[in-house]
């Protein structure tokens, strides 16, 4: 059977990206909308062409009410108001959510919360293979080396990125923190400067850099007195992301009700 799909933030990176990807997956998944904001000039344009990928005879749409009824799960890579939104049409209509959208307050996060109580929705910070697999390395790395490390997270991004630090990162300060039994509200330490007083051991530290054109790089270190570990991840391509949301798409529809992230989709 084919599973029909929705891209909400059709014309941003990663919606051109997510078109590609559906069409790059074959025959199982279909592009069944594509929808931007109502005010967008692409409305109406070919969702093919404005991935670059050639004519697909599905035009742009500009509401997703409008098409709800044509697709079995949405995947959202836009912002979170939007993704809120998005959700709540989701959750009404019954349909399922793949979710990529990053940097969400506690109260916009209670939102996604409730719907997938009603709806099959998968979230993650980071759909790409390697990184799942990341937080995986992070578990054992944080088992093994435990209390006796100064932990710090070190992530890059092009300029256009809005929210920081990355979702990524901070979902890899939670595997750590969660890890050794802490919570991250309390530890995480958001950049430094001027009078810092020394470090102290319990603390889990974030840097972030922003330019260019860079697609995601992310090293988590583990410091001791005399060696250092670094699990690093570096992706060169919105494609690997791309991939993974397509996956998770295709494994979603038919779930029960619940909040699946790209782990149980990799069975990891
Ligand atoms: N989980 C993962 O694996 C990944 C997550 N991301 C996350 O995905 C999100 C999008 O990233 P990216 O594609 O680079 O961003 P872009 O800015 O390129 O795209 C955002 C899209 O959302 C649309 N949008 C913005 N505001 C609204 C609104 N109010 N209503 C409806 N649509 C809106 C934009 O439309 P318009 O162009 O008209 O403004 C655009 O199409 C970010 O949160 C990013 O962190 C990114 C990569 C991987
Ligand atoms: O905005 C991006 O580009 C990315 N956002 C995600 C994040 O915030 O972690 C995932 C990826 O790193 C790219």
């Amino acid at each position: 059977m084919t599973t029909r799909i929705g891209i909400t933030g059709a014309a941003g990176r990663m919606g051109k990206t997510l078109i590609e990807a559906v069409s790059l997956a074959g025959d199982e998944l279909q592009l069944a909308a594509a929808i931007e904001r109502p005010e967008s000039s692409l409305v109406g344009a070919d969702a093919g062409e404005l991935a670059g990928i050639g004519k697909i005879d599905v035009a742009v749409s500009a509401s997703l009410e409008d098409v709800i009824g044509n697709i079995d799960v949405l995947i959202d890579f836009t912002i979170p108001a939007a993704t809120v939104a998005n959700v709540q049409v989701c959750a009404a209509a019954g349909t399922a959510i793949v979710i990529g959208t990053t940097g969400f307050d506690d109260a916009q996060q209670a939102v996604i919360d409730d719907a997938a109580t009603k709806i099959p929705l998968c979230k993650a910070t980071n759909f790409s293979t390697g990184v799942n697999l990341c937080f995986k390395l992070l578990e054992v790395a944080t088992q093994v080396l435990g209390n006796d490390v100064d932990i710090e997270i070190v992530e890059a991004h092009h300029r256009h990125k809005i929210d920081a630090p990355s979702g990524t990162a901070l979902s890899m300060g939670e595997v750590v923190a969660d890890t050794l039994g802490r919570d991250l509200k309390q530890v995480a330490v958001y950049g430094r400067e001027g009078q810092t007083g020394a470090r102290e051991r319990d603390t889990i530290g974030f840097a972030t850099v922003r330019g260019g054109d860079v697609v995601g790089d992310h090293t988590v270190s583990f410091m001791a007195d005399g060696e250092r570990v670094e699990i690093t991840h570096k992706a060169s391509s919105r494609m690997s992301f791309g991939r993974g949301a397509v996956r998770a798409a295709g494994w979603l529809p038919g779930k029960a009700p619940g909040f699946y992230d790209m782990r149980d989709v990799l069975g990891l």
